[in-house]
């Protein structure tokens, strides 16, 4: 029986295999994309692979560039050709939960600015239902008190991110996260409009036709599955 960090180490290197001369590459954040990072510098000073690179959070652009990867501003590039990010869950349809690592927001406009989003993850992240991994939502500070009260009347078990030191946990954004605690997403889509029209959201962690590929473990083996 491998380590989960086998395992993440397994499908982040088998990811780069998609990443092609001259593309330009989102670098996803998290302990598998970490992997991939890592194979993408090899592969740039073992066999002079030319790529630029757009971040999704402040992590992996310190990653990266201690690495000797160009990442560039998002609003520099015209286009990204793939990203390749982390997931927490996702389901047969290839909808998923991000942002256990906080970097939902930057993610998902990183996401929806490229061609394609290939995502890896560990054995843990197959679920048959969306949901028992808590749905992060990145609130605004100002007034969210009031934006975790809508939360609370719709019973969707909201707790403040805190630090693993107790302190109040903020995004790259300077926002702060909200972890509803849900076990079981019946509707999606549904939910992910809804959160998104409270004035005090900034941005949900239900990434939803998103994924073309995800590339996980199951039995030991590396699989792939396409949208
Ligand atoms: O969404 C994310 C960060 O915001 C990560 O991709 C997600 O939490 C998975 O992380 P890991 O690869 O460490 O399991």
């Amino acid at each position: 029986m491998e380590t989960v960090m086998e395992e993440k180490r397994r499908v982040g290197e088998a990811a780069a295999a998609y990443i092609e001369e001259g593309m330009t590459v989102g670098l996803g954040t998290g302990s598998t994309v970490y992997f991939t990072i890592h194979k993408l510098a090899q592969l740039i000073k073992e066999k002079g692979l030319v790529v630029q690179t757009v971040s999704t959070s402040k992590q992996t652009t310190t990653l990266a560039t201690s690495l000797g990867i160009l990442v560039r501003d998002l609003n520099e590039v015209a286009h990204v050709d793939l990203t390749i990010d982390g997931c927490d869950e996702f389901d047969s349809a290839l909808c998923g939960i991000k942002g256990g690592g906080g970097a939902l927001l930057f993610e998902k406009i990183v996401a929806k600015a490229s061609d394609k989003n290939i995502w890896v993850g560990d054995s843990s992240k197959a679920v048959s239902q969306l949901g028992e991994f808590p749905l992060p939502v990145e609130v605004l500070p100002f007034g969210f008190k009031h934006t975790l009260k809508k939360f609370q009347e719709a019973e969707l078990n909201p707790v403040l991110r805190l630090t693993s030191d107790g302190k109040t946990y903020y995004t790259d954004s300077g926002n702060f996260i909200v972890d509803l605690h849900l076990k079981k997403i019946n509707d999606p889509k549904a939910l992910s409009s809804w959160l998104n029209a409270i004035p005090g959201v900034i941005e949900n962690g239900l990434f939803i036709d998103v994924a073309d590929k995800v590339i996980f473990i199951k039995d030991n083996i590396v699989k792939e599955v396409n949208r």
